[in-house]
């Protein structure tokens, strides 16, 4: 920092000397040329003034009147000196200042005299010559004529008609020109020195105010982050103005301390020899099972979506439990997820082959936007999958309605993609193809009649229906070939599994052997498996809760009693928890969250009529309990969504305006897509979740919930009919159909006891550890990966075995 101020002192002395010197040195150039020009333009008209004067005497041939002339004509003592010579340069006559007139060299008075023509220039005087004799070499003051000055001599010819009869010389002091600029020099020098001064010291202490000291304040969180003695959030303030660089700073200690936990995390897992997937073992694992090959995903929602959001652009992470799912999993993989770009402001972030990488601010895989038509959307997306097959997939009594041009359309954007897709893998060897649900049940074998070296595999996120329920589609035998392209089709449970096998079974030629889990139809084989999805589980927030369950050491070096932590939450969720009651105006009161998109399978309505129940039964709860409905708009122009809108707003107000009092109001509905972080804020302060889908493939909510709860408290409900029920055996199950019993599962959790909650969350947790969504990728790609291929060469034989026992 020393040798950087030295280095600031020294450039700025240079910097500003040579500015002002040069812009001085035009400066009295010019101030010289003006008083130059105007002592030229004052002296010839003088000169001019007195010439028919002069040349009338020596016309007369009166010489020896000429001095008496000179006297009178040169009124004031500040006027030039005068002379007049005659033809041959002898000096008639003199006044003024004489002594330079009288040394006026010959060669000057040649021009007037012989050629008849005016003559000036500035001269200084004693001439060199003079000062060289002078006594003292040193003195700037010849002997006997005084300091040397400045003049500016003039001569014009005197005429008596064509004949030039002498020459008048008019000599000025032009000693206060040099004098003008030696002053503006003097002027100059001053400003400069205290110019040079005043920004050094400015300079100086901008340095150490805004550099030296956010620098070495950031340089001690540094450090004390290294150390661990500081959190990653507290950075802002030590960075002051420098904020973009605390955020990039910020981002790569978030970087460090993630590694550092992983690498902890793996070191531990190993020494425990336990099979818990992270993110890290995962990208190593599909890494060395892709080999040369590159991982694709097709899904038809975008995982990062480019909206207008009032006047500004914000990218956001749309609600929804195939994104949620797949994110983390190709943060961990990297390849290239290609999906319909449905943001309104999406084509502006994309280069000319339609990628971007993500996520923007830290980007680790690269996404491909796929254009669709407005008609396209209508009849692919919002025609035929959600008003036929997602209905016909889910049991919640909604009726599908399937249109022929819906199907034209759902074809022609399965084949759109299918372009895409091959477009994009056309410079990869042995691709790796992963397709994501029932928007694309046609996808798997045109890939595969493209590409047969691919391996493909597809997920589909909903329940797969009986088979009678599923034969009401007008083109089941064209879906069910579609999907049986692919290599392997996964379903989260096996029921669904089984409900696919005995569709195919009864409705296409094909062999099914209900042993291996595969079909084989037209010599290609497709497994049939169930791979339960989870979500990503964040270890940090794991190890925080178990030091304070298991009463390990925490921060302070003590030893907590287990029994004693387990009423408390970690300081920062007890922050969290008053806050969010605070913001609600709910302070005292218990808080059950439902998280969902708008959707008539989630069973939102029955979940309301349930709390309507549960007041209606056991007034003691009125004023002591607060549901918060968080629903994301969904499907917003599908008319059975709109209608689904309108009953679940109208049933919130019925029961608002029955129950209301003082105050308060027993359901709060929030109609919007939160962000994940506002999200976790519910799921951390609530007392209950409630998950009552109708029907429902796995249901997330229900996993990051207990992710979420690090603090080991907060009860889970859970219908029976969704997916996820069937790992998280600890939940509260209901059927959602049963109002009274959902309520009567409210006053469960509200009752039950501290040591029974964590129990229950406990055990939950160590299911959604062991099962995340890393050991869910894993297992589908290891499938995937160890499929066959027709003529492939294996230059690696390992590819081909089933190692995940996990
Ligand atoms: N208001 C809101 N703001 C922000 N985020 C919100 C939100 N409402 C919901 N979300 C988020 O959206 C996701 C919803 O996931 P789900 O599994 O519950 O349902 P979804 O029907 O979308 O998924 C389909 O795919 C998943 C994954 O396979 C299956 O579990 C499921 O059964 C199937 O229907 C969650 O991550 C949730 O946090
Ligand atoms: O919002 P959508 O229509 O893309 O649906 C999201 C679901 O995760 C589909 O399974």
């Amino acid at each position: 920092m020393h040798f950087f101020r030295l280095r600031l002192v020294a450039a700025l002395l240079v910097g500003i000397t040579l500015i002002s010197v040069g812009s001085t040195y035009f400066d009295v150039l010019t101030h010289k040329h003006n008083l130059s020009t105007d002592l030229e333009r004052r002296t010839k008209w003088y000169g001019a003034s007195l010439q028919p004067q002069v040349e009338q005497q020596m016309t007369m041939a009166h010489p020896e009147a000429v001095p008496q002339l000179l006297q009178r004509l040169r009124l004031y003592p500040d006027q030039p000196g005068l002379a007049v010579y005659d033809t041959h340069g002898q000096l008639v006559a003199a006044t003024g200042n004489v002594t330079p007139l009288r040394t006026i060299s010959q060669n000057f008075l040649k021009r007037p005299l012989t050629e008849g023509k005016e003559i000036a220039a500035f001269v200084k005087f004693p001439p060199r010559g003079l000062l060289s004799l002078a006594s003292d070499k040193r003195s700037a003051e010849p002997a006997g004529y005084g300091p040397v000055r400045l003049w500016y001599e003039y001569a014009i010819p005197l005429h008596n008609g064509q004949l030039t009869v002498g020459a008048l010389v008019m000599v000025a002091d032009a000693d206060y020109i040099r004098q003008a600029s030696v002053d503006v020099w003097r002027r100059s020098f001053l400003n400069i020195a205290a110019m040079v001064i005043l920004v050094v010291v400015v300079t100086l202490l901008m340095v150490r105010w805004f550099l030296q000291e956010p620098v070495t304040r950031a340089a001690e969180w540094l450090r004390q982050l290294r150390q661990g003695k500081v959190h990653i959030g507290e950075a802002a303030k030590e960075f002051g103005y420098l904020v973009p660089i605390a955020n990039e700073v910020t981002s790569l200690a978030e970087h460090l301390t993630k590694a550092r936990a992983a690498a902890e995390t793996e070191a531990r897992l190993r020494d425990a020899a336990e099979h818990v997937w992270t993110a890290h073992r995962l990208a190593v694992h599909v890494r060395e099972k892709l080999g040369n090959g590159k991982l694709y995903v097709v899904s038809n929602r975008e995982p990062y979506m480019h909206v207008k959001q009032c006047s500004t652009v914000e990218c956001v992470v749309p609600p929804s439990g195939l994104v949620t799912a797949l994110e983390p999993v190709l943060q961990a993989c990297d390849g290239t997820w290609i999906a319909h770009g449905s943001g309104s402001e999406d084509a502006a972030f994309v280069d000319e082959h339609d990628h971007l990488r993500v996520p923007p601010d830290d980007p680790r895989y690269t996404l491909r936007r796929v254009w669709l038509s407005e008609e396209e959307v209508s009849g692919h997306y919002e025609g035929f999958s959600n008003e036929g097959l997602w209905p016909l997939c889910h049991m919640a009594h909604t009726r599908p309605i399937f249109r022929v041009q819906d199907w034209e359309y759902y074809q022609q954007v399965n084949a759109k993609f299918a372009e895409v897709l091959v477009e994009e893998m056309r410079d990869t060897e042995h691709p790796v193809v992963f397709i994501q649900d029932y928007h694309f049940a046609l996808l798997p074998r045109m890939v595969k009649n493209l590409r047969p070296d691919a391996r493909v595999a597809i997920f589909w996120h909903i329940p797969w229906p009986n088979a009678e329920a599923f034969s009401i589609c007008p083109w089941q035998a064209e879906l069910l070939d579609g999907l049986l392209g692919a290599d392997v089709i996964g379903f989260h449970i096996q029921s669904h599994c089984n409900n696919f096998l005995d569709t195919v079974d009864r409705t296409l030629e094909a062999r099914t052997d209900w042993e291996q889990f595969s079909i084989l139809r037209g010599g290609h084989t497709s497994l049939v498996k169930p791979f339960p999805i989870s979500v990503a589980w964040d270890e940090h927030m794991t190890e925080q809760a178990e030091n304070v369950h298991h009463g390990s050491l925490n921060g302070a070096g003590l030893k907590k009693d287990a029994e004693d932590s387990w009423n408390r939450l970690p300081d920062s969720d007890e922050r969290l928890h008053s806050d969010l009651h605070r913001e609600l105006g709910i302070e005292g009161k218990h808080l059950l969250v439902g998280v969902d998109r708008m959707d008539y399978t989630k069973g939102i309505v029955e979940r309301l009529l349930a709390v309507e129940y549960l007041l209606d039964e056991h007034p003691w709860y009125l004023e002591k309990i607060v549901f918060a409905q968080i629903a994301a708009p969904s499907r917003t122009r599908v008319p059975s969504y709109i209608a689904l809108k309108a009953q679940v707003e109208e049933t919130v107000e019925r029961i608002n305006r029955k129950f209301e009092k003082s105050g308060w109001k027993p359901v709060i509905l929030i109609e919007r897509q939160c962000s994940h972080k506002e999200v976790t804020r519910y799921y951390k302060a609530a007392d209950i979740c409630l998950v009552t889908s109708l029907h429902d493939g796995m249901n997330l909510v229900s996993k990051e919930f207990l992710a979420a709860r690090s603090d080991g408290d907060g009860v889970l409900i859970l219908s029976r009919f969704a997916g996820a029920a069937q790992e998280l055996r600890d939940a509260l199950t209901v059927n959602p159909y049963d109002v009274r019993q959902v309520a009567e599962a409210i006053r469960t959790g509200l009752e039950m006891s501290p040591g029974e909650r964590r129990l229950r969350i406990d055990r939950m947790r160590q299911q959604i550890k062991e099962h995340n969504v890393y050991r869910w990728a894993a297992m589908v790609l290891t499938d995937v990966c160890a499929v066959r291929i027709e003529g492939e060469v294996l230059a690696d034989p390992g590819r081909h075995q089933h190692p995940v026992t996990a």
